[in-house]
């Protein structure tokens, strides 16, 4: 995977309406290079709409898309990611009958708008480096069908990383995950991050997006509400009201809370 420096992903202004929903409105987002970027916010609050924004799977109604320094808002989403962004999804979308390495295989192809090219060496490459980097390299030849859940959520992961994104978009990663999973994807992500790739992060477990993060904006209404440092976005009444509705509680365990 390739290394980077500086700014990889930079959204100003973005907004999306349906109708007379504002779903997302004038978001601001920033993710540099082997950072974390995590966006929280109640169920509703416009952060998979921004993720479809930035994906190019829907259209925004405002503001720019620039990746790596390029402007993509407008594109196709193959071409987003041949510009380098990958992202994983909230419900788990594996193709079942295939098996780990095949699954991953499919993520060098995400780039290409069909599967008419041949495969290359440099493809089998990446499905093996991307299996050892997860953990899944004994796993390569069972139906994904069959994991654990665990592994089903890394697996997805590794089939992101082998296009070899320079911005990892993650929807959801710990959803349904236990506490020992939990901890293996905190490693995993931290691991992604180290190798200079930016990684932004939906995410409900607080105390998870607290642990990993370099920055956290929140979103309600599709409105941000708060940006800042984890210490920061912890102590912020505005985040605390939103989420626990109990603004006059002097010490809230926001740590505690898992958002749903
Ligand atoms: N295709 C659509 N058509 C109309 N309204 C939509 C559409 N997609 C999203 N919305 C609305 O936009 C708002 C934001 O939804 P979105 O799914 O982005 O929120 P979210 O923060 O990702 O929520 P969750 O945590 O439940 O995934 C909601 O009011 C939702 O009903």
């Amino acid at each position: 995977m390739p290394a980077a420096e500086g700014s990889l992903l930079e959204v100003g202004g973005l907004t999306r309406r349906f109708g007379g929903v504002t779903a997302v409105e004038d978001l601001r987002l920033r993710a540099d290079a082997g950072q974390v970027v995590s966006v929280i916010g109640p169920n509703g609050a416009g952060k998979t709409t921004a993720f479809n924004c930035v994906t190019g799977m829907i259209a925004p109604s405002a503001g720019t898309i620039v990746l790596a320094g390029r402007n993509v808002r407008g594109l196709a989403p193959h071409r987003v990611a041949a510009a380098g962004l990958a992202r994983t999804f909230q419900s788990i979308r594996l193709f079942e009958e295939m098996t780990v390495a095949e699954n991953v295989l499919m993520g060098r192809f995400a780039r290409d708008r069909g599967l008419l090219r041949p495969l290359a060496r440099a493809d089998l490459d990446a499905v093996r480096r991307c299996l050892d980097f997860t953990g899944l390299a004994g796993a390569a030849d069972r139906l994904a069908g069959g994991l654990a859940y665990g592994d089903r959520r890394r697996l997805e992961i590794a089939r992101a990383l082998a296009g070899d994104p320079r911005v990892l978009l993650l929807d959801e990663p710990a959803a349904g995950a236990n506490p020992t999973e939990k901890r293996a994807l905190m490693e995993l992500i931290a691991a992604i991050s180290a190798l200079g790739t930016a990684v932004v992060l939906i995410e409900h477990d607080v105390a998870l997006v607290m642990s990993i993060s370099d920055r956290v904006t929140v979103l309600e209404h599709g409105r941000t509400i708060a940006e800042g440092l984890p210490a920061e976005i912890q102590e912020d009444q505005r985040v605390i009201a939103a989420y626990l509705g109990v603004p006059d509680d002097p010490e809230p365990d926001l740590d505690a809370v898992v958002l749903r």
